[in-house]
């Protein structure tokens, strides 16, 4: 069968991976490393295969509609956003994810992030390699003992975070309806209440319909102006337009951006916006988690193509039509 593969960490020779594919007798059919695919790239690349090994790309009700072939879409991550549930599970295609595999590395870049802003790191490394030896003035650091960090979202990620963040000296508050038991952190009644008391707010929730825009110009106005955002979540889950206005009136202190509403972001977006760290949607990679990532997802293709239904595999309760 062939096997459509755009995620980027696919290595075609890698025993553990491409050649196990082809060992099993598929054809491995790789996309173009473009920046971004569109609906049409993908119904274009992928027609006629029955797998996919992917990472963003749009499988959209659309373009699942167009691959009558298609039997697994095999996402090399945890966020499925870029997936119509729904409609893979009227066309009964299977998604699988690799769940636990990058937690820790979102985890580690969180951290990275938040140190980045409140040591004021980019900053620093600019002004030295411009040849100034500024210590005392506008780049002065903070701390991040006494400070408060509140976390929406208190899942896998959340948790991996709140570990980190324990030997800091920080207190740990977290906003999630569905998770009271977190030891070491306190559950707030409201978002409300988070923004009011947090010097740093990181994002750890799924983009669905109720968490798109969370972040808005609304949320922004009641957040103290000393404070700082971290979204290595979901770009949409933040008002990208009206933080980059926060920024630039200095109604907050600083944002990290690792994802953006639209991936790659316009850098003419980013001008003239102060106090902003982005990194190009690096939070679950590392060369350990794209190894662990790709050998995961090859598991799943081989196992739902060869008839049976792994843990992997999210909507394996709810498929309408068996793969
Ligand atoms: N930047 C990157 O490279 C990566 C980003 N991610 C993103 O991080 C997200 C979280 O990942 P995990 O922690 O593994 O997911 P998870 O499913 O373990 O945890 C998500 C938590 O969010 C909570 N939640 C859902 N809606 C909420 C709301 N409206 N308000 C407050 N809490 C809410 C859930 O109850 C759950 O506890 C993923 O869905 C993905 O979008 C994940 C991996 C890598
Ligand atoms: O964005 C990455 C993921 O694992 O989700």
């Amino acid at each position: 069968m062939k096997i459509f593969v755009s995620w980027p960490g696919y290595d075609p020779e890698d025993e553990q991976t491409g050649r196990r594919l082809v060992e099993a007798g598929h054809e491995l059919v790789l996309a173009p490393k473009l920046r971004a695919r569109t609906e049409e790239d993908v119904v274009r690349l992928a027609d006629g295969c029955t797998g996919a090994i992917v990472s963003t790309d749009p499988f959209t009700a659309e373009v699942l509609g167009a691959l009558p072939s298609l039997r697994i879409i095999a996402r090399v991550g945890v966020g499925f956003d870029s997936i119509d549930r729904a409609a893979a599970d009227a066309h009964g295609v299977a998604i699988s994810i690799t769940p636990g595999m990058n937690a820790e590395t979102v985890a580690d870049h969180t951290l990275a992030l938040i140190l980045a802003l409140v040591r004021k790191v980019p900053q620093q490394d600019a002004s030295v390699k411009a040849g100034r030896w500024e210590r005392v003035g506008p780049f002065t650091p903070s701390e991040l003992p006494g400070k408060t960090v509140g976390l929406i979202g208190a899942g896998t990620i959340g948790r991996a975070v709140a570990r980190r963040l324990a030997g800091f000296g920080v207190s740990i508050c977290y906003f999630d309806q569905l998770v009271d038991d977190f030891p070491g952190a306190t559950k707030l009644a409201s978002l409300t209440d988070l923004y009011a008391r947090c010097d740093i707010i990181s994002l750890h929730v799924p983009l669905l319909d109720e968490t798109r825009h969370l972040i808005d110009a609304a949320a922004i106005a009641t957040m103290k102006p000393s404070a700082l955002i971290i979204n290595t979540a979901r770009g949409p889950v933040v008002d990208q337009e009206a933080l980059f206005v926060a920024l630039k009136s200095g109604q907050i202190a600083g944002a990290a951006l690792d994802v953006f509403e639209a991936e790659p972001p316009d850098p003419q977006a980013f001008d003239g916006v102060p106090n902003l760290v982005c990194a190009a949607h690096m939070g679950g990679i590392s060369r350990e988690s794209v190894a662990r990532m790709t050998a995961s997802a090859t598991q799943s293709i081989l196992d739902v193509l060869a008839g049976s239904m792994p843990e992997t595999v999210v909507n394996r309760q709810t498929l309408r039509i068996p793969v």
